[in-house]
């Protein structure tokens, strides 16, 4: 992919958001609403973001401040060292948005709205690159379709073509695979990977926690309008501080005794799970301890927390 548009200003964070405060107003009989509560998050160049959070969060919130489609109520918002209130235009043009929402004119093709979307970004003839992204998000064969006649997946390609037409040093997108098909995910992933590879800041939102375990590099897990934490993903993880070791005894039921702070049960399989914190026994000195207590090891695996269970436990719902 040629370099980006904008001339940059060299910071170790593509994103800065300090004391970030939205309230919508109040509206048809509803009261106003705080969304958020002081949000702050750095979110470093170059990596693949994921923001978390339980329905309600603030998620989109954010996104669609940082996008300029939501003016905030207070705090401080860069987008690649630019302040969003001081150089509104070249923050806008550092950031393409990937929305939720298939808001595609019908009666455009993929070409004509790829070209609608440069112009729009101020985008000069000489500078687009609509045939090479219509090749990006496979879309070349339908460049001249109306996209009123592509299929859910394709309108959701020629949506990320579109937030890549200035070529934006940060990528955002919020539930990019919320019900679409493998094929289409496997497409996205490739494309958010490659675009990584070549640079690109990639911040986005998903339920799916596998998906943001498997994908991004660091997580920030919001909630009720405030930063939880913000972490790399393998300290995340850690955080847990709980694994089960799954122990095959063949024939032998009897129970050993277990080191202090473990406990085990019997799985439907006949298999042992034996339960500890890494931080107060290592793995392989709980295996020693079984050992030397007699009990028959055919085999051992080791199961670790998945984000699934910090996420919950950091966000009790
Ligand atoms: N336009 C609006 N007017 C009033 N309240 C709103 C508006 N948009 C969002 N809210 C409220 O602000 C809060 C945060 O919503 P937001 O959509 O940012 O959360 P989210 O984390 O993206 O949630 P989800 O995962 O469900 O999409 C919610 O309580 C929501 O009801």
């Amino acid at each position: 992919m040629p370099a980006p548009q904008t001339t940059s200003q060299p910071t170790p964070n593509a994103i800065e958001i300090r004391g970030l405060t939205k309230i919508y107003a109040a509206a048809g009989g509803n009261p106003p609403k705080q969304a958020l509560k002081g949000l702050d998050l750095a979110i470093p160049a170059g990596s693949i973001f994921g923001l978390l959070g339980p329905n309600g969060a603030g998620k989109s919130t954010t996104i669609n401040i940082l996008a300029g489609l939501v003016r905030k109520s207070a705090g401080q918002v860069r987008i690649w060292g630019f302040d969003q209130d001081v150089n509104p235009r070249q923050s806008r043009a550092a950031i393409g948005v990937m929305p939720q929402e298939l808001n595609i004119d019908p009666f455009l093709t993929p070409r004509a709205s790829l070209e609608v979307q440069a112009g729009l970004y101020g985008v000069p003839k000489s500078e687009r690159w609509t045939d090479e992204l219509l090749d990006l998000v496979g879309l070349s064969e339908q460049a001249e379709s109306y996209s009123r006649h592509l299929s859910g997946g394709m309108k959701r390609r020629l949506l990320l073509a579109k937030a890549l037409v200035h070529r934006p040093q940060i990528l955002v997108l919020d539930e990019p695979t919320a019900g679409v098909d493998i094929q289409l995910r496997d497409m996205l992933w490739r494309n958010v990977r490659r675009l990584n590879d070549q640079g690109m800041t990639i911040i986005l939102t998903t339920h799916y926690l596998e998906e943001a375990e498997e994908m991004c590099d660091r997580i920030a897990i919001i909630d009720r309008g405030k930063l939880i934490l913000s972490e790399d993903t393998r300290t995340l993880l850690g955080h847990a501080d709980s694994k089960t070791l799954i122990i095959d005894t063949g024939e032998a039921r009897a129970l050993p005794a277990l080191p202090e702070g473990t406990r085990a049960e019997r799985r439907e399989d006949g298999r042992l799970a034996i339960s500890y914190a890494p931080s107060h026994i290592a793995t392989d000195a709980l295996i020693d301890a079984l050992r030397a207590a007699s009990l028959p090891i055919r085999d051992v695996a080791v199961e670790a927390p998945d984000l699934e269970d910090v996420f919950l436990r950091l966000t009790s719902h």
